[in-house]
């Protein structure tokens, strides 16, 4: 086994364990049908000698009838608690991806498109396990019982299926083993596509403009002969070892039958005996049923170690700290992380602080080591006083709003996006921030107001922007972190929601990212990014008498 095949090992048991009742409804159902098979050929062989021997007929032929009725009803109970039981775990194994993969936060770096394919499709392979283990192990059962029955009824017998059976365990394992490697590489080139389709739609305007469509369509299908051939590969393994077993299955039948034959012929067995014996060696190559469960496994192993490997991604730990009343401080101690080494600064609470430089500088970087969107390398990000991977993750999402440059809007209409984050705000709130972002107009133009579905309102950029700065305005929090949030807006625009955003009323730390000049000018601190760390700060009037200052907003040296 692989590595990635110990990882979807763990993950299977822990999704098993979820089965629930159902997991017993099945063992149950499938152990009475197991014993239910072995007992109908013994039950047979007496009812074939009763109709041969003259007299009246015993009881096998009702015990026949019985065990027949019995076996068609764990049938039915069976595929009742495998479809159940299997939707169950499949739920939760969802639910546990996704969790997993929002609280892992922007720092996991997943791709939409292969997340999605893992979660949508793999989820419901790696969800067949539980109970495709559980039919596999009782499917072994039939087989073992007509060993011991083919030994009861002659030894002989059973020594020539004994000198046929390594061949099937050899050919079963074979099996597992080759149908684990292709279905994984099948589901790795599906989750290839699933990723470049999901890119190439976000690029969908882009394409457009570029007059790409046939590249992209090639780009995205590229993969389709690999597919192809990992699906092929996927049915010769298992079409292989169904003409393999067929074979080996039949070999064996004739050779149980023509020493029961001999026996028979030598009066050590009867003629019901004969009739069981074929049953039995039937039963005992019975590969069928393992060889269906078995390709179950051999798929949610697949599916799992891919799941697996997101699982194991290491989600940011959270603390259960809370945040003790205070201004809204903010300090980074020693911070390294990416392009940013060694910063120190300090935010004092209630301060507006403008983050300038140049493209690249790090500006989005500190912004999100700010609200502990991404952690730091080394160093620690504080929060009046405590570190934010001390807080719990609602007690930092209370205290800290965000507003970026290219927000996503969540929710079903306009009025639901702007509250998205904050829970219980009574609609005044969201329209009072809506406001105060200079988003009320051009929201009370929409069909229908704040209850416009999201779907039908188009927005530009600008529009867009004014709804998440709305949003992180309703949010509230100590602290409001604005990462190049107004870039798309037009000065008065901006200067406008500027009125709220620097004015005396403001109340909470605001750390604002900014390309234009203005938004320094009026911010109470900058903190100029260069060279991988804060190259100066103070009021933006004392620091235009640099030159490379003022190169930073394409001002004249
Ligand atoms: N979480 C992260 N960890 C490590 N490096 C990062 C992280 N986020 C961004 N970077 C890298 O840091 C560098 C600075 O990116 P950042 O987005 O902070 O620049 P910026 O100053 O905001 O630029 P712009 O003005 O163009 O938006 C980039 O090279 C980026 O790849």
């Amino acid at each position: 086994m692989t590595l990635t095949g110990t990882a979807a090992d763990r993950l299977l048991l822990r999704t098993a364990r979820r089965g629930g009742g159902w997991s017993v409804v099945l063992a149950v159902a499938a152990l009475a049908d197991a014993v239910a098979t072995v007992l109908l050929p013994a039950a047979l062989a007496v009812a074939v000698d009763d109709v041969l021997s003259p007299g009246p007929l015993g009881p096998a032929v009702a015990v026949c009838a019985v065990l027949v009725v019995v076996s068609a009803m764990t049938d039915v109970l069976m595929e009742w608690a495998t479809g159940a039981g299997t939707a169950r775990v499949t739920a939760w194994l969802r639910h546990a991806f996704v969790r997993h993969v929002l609280a892992g936060g922007p720092s996991l770096g997943l791709d939409p498109g292969d997340a999605t394919s893992r979660v949508v499709g793999g989820a419901a392979e790696a969800g067949l396990a539980p109970a495709a283990v559980i039919r596999a192990v009782v499917a072994v059962l039939p087989p073992v019982g007509a060993v011991v029955a083919l030994v009861l009824i002659d030894w002989r017998i059973a020594v020539a299926l004994g000198v046929a059976l390594p061949v099937l365990v050899l050919l079963l394992r074979s099996f597992v083993r080759d149908i684990t490697g292709t279905v994984r590489r099948y589901l790795d080139v599906q989750g290839t596509m699933a990723a470049r389709l999901a890119e190439a739609v976000r690029g969908i305007r882009t394409i457009a403009a570029a007059g790409t469509v046939d590249r992209e369509s090639g780009r995205v299908l590229a993969a389709l002969p690999e597919l192809r051939r990992e699906g092929d590969a996927m049915w010769r393994v298992q079409g292989g070892v169904g003409a393999r077993g067929l074979f080996a299955v039949l070999a064996l039948q004739v050779a149980v039958l023509a020493v029961a034959g001999l026996e028979l012929a030598a009066g050590r067995i009867s003629p019901g005996e004969l009739v069981a014996a074929g049953r039995y060696a039937a039963l005992a190559a019975g590969l069928g049923p393992i060889v269906t469960h078995l390709g179950r496994i051999g798929r949610a192993r697949g599916a799992a170690a891919r799941a697996a490997e997101i699982m194991e991604l290491p989600v940011p730990p959270e603390n259960t700290g809370e945040l003790p009343p205070g201004p809204g401080t903010l300090e980074f101690r020693r911070v390294s992380a990416g392009v940013l080494s060694d910063v120190d600064l300090t935010v004092p609470g209630g301060t507006a602080v403008a983050v300038v430089g140049l493209s690249g500088s790090g500006k989005s970087l500190l912004a999100a080591l700010a609200g502990r969107l991404a952690d730091p390398d080394s160093g620690e990000v504080l929060l009046d006083g405590v570190p934010l991977p001390r807080l719990s993750r609602a007690a930092l999402r209370d205290a800290v709003g965000y507003a970026f440059a290219r927000p996503h809007l969540f929710g079903g209409t306009v009025l639901e996006a702007v509250g998205f984050g904050t829970p219980g705000a009574p609609d005044e709130t969201l329209r009072h921030a809506a406001v105060t972002a200079c988003a009320d107009p051009f929201i009370r133009r929409l069909p229908a107001g704040y209850g416009t579905a999201l779907a039908d309102a188009p927005m530009s950029g600008g529009e867009a922007q004014r709804l998440g700065l709305a949003r992180a305005f309703a949010h509230g929090g100590r602290l409001l972190i604005l990462d190049d949030a107004t870039s798309s807006l037009d000065t008065a625009t901006e200067r406008e929601i500027g009125r709220t955003l620097f004015g005396a009323s403001a109340g909470r730390t605001r750390l604002i990212t900014a390309h234009r000049a203005a938004t320094a000018a009026r911010a109470d601190q900058v903190v100029w990014l260069d060279g991988g760390g804060v190259r100066a700060r103070g009021a933006h009037t004392d620091l235009w008498r640099d030159p490379a200052y003022r190169a930073v907003f394409g001002a004249d040296r």
